[in-house]
């Protein structure tokens, strides 16, 4: 079954425990973290304190996207504060090997993020140490912006590269998912759907998250 994660980013921060419950009781099955630092990315959100204060409202794993530079330097705050999956941005990663494994060394999952425009090979090297690969379908940065569909191609990529090498490996995508999108995605063979703006930002958390999912369903029914 493909996994919805809906994003908090796009949540209203003032109630972030009650919206998080929302999403649980919504039938979300991860709940995403976009942490953003100013400069990997234009925008700033949130650090580990924030984790630890969402921690104790859910019982769905929390799958951290670090949108920062030098992101081992903060990778134990956030394994420590309740993330259990933590996922880089390889184009912040001159060692990524090191930082995979610091990931996994603090006892979380570890997942390595593409931007639209990298290529799937520069996953090759390290593609059986990793739990996760979250391919953006948007320049990172912001919720609420359109899908790019040019990374759908992506997506079968890493599948088959994944194939032999790391069967179990997840497949997440991020940016500009709805019903739509998430039945184009899941239908490549995406296994997690992010989406922010398409749950928060509708009055009605569990039919917007049931509507993404009859759209993966019906995605992946019609496998390619
Ligand atoms: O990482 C990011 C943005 O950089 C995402 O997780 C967004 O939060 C997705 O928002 P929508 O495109 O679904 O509104
Ligand atoms: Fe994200």
């Amino acid at each position: 079954m493909v996994k919805i994660a809906p994003s908090i980013l796009s949540s209203d921060f003032s109630r972030l425990d009650r919206e998080v419950v929302e999403a649980e009781r919504g039938g979300a099955d991860w709940i995403h973290v976009d942490v953003m630092d100013g400069r990997f990315v234009p925008n700033i959100t949130i650090g580990p304190r924030i984790v630890e204060s969402i921690r104790p409202h859910t019982t769905l794993p929390l799958d951290v996207h670090l949108m920062i530079e030098e992101p081992d330097r903060y990778i134990p705050a956030f394994a420590k504060s309740g993330a259990d999956w933590i996922s880089v941005h390889q184009e912040a990663c001159p060692h990524l090997h090191r930082t995979v494994h610091l990931i996994k060394e603090q006892g979380a999952r570890a997942g390595v993020v593409l931007n639209p425009a990298t290529p799937a090979s520069v996953l090759e090297p390290i593609l059986p140490d990793l739990d996760l690969v979250l391919l953006m379908t948007v320049n990172p940065g912001f919720g609420g912006q359109e899908f790019i569909p040019g990374v759908l191609d992506k997506i079968r990529e890493v599948r088959e590269r994944a194939d032999n090498r790391n069967p179990d490996l997840e497949i997440e995508v991020d940016g500009g998912i709805n019903p739509e999108t998430a039945a184009q995605t899941a239908s490549w063979g995406a296994t997690v759907l992010v989406a922010g703006s398409a749950v928060f930002g509708k009055e009605d958390r569990r039919e917007a998250i049931q509507a993404i999912r009859k759209g993966a369903e019906a995605g992946r029914r019609a496998s390619r």
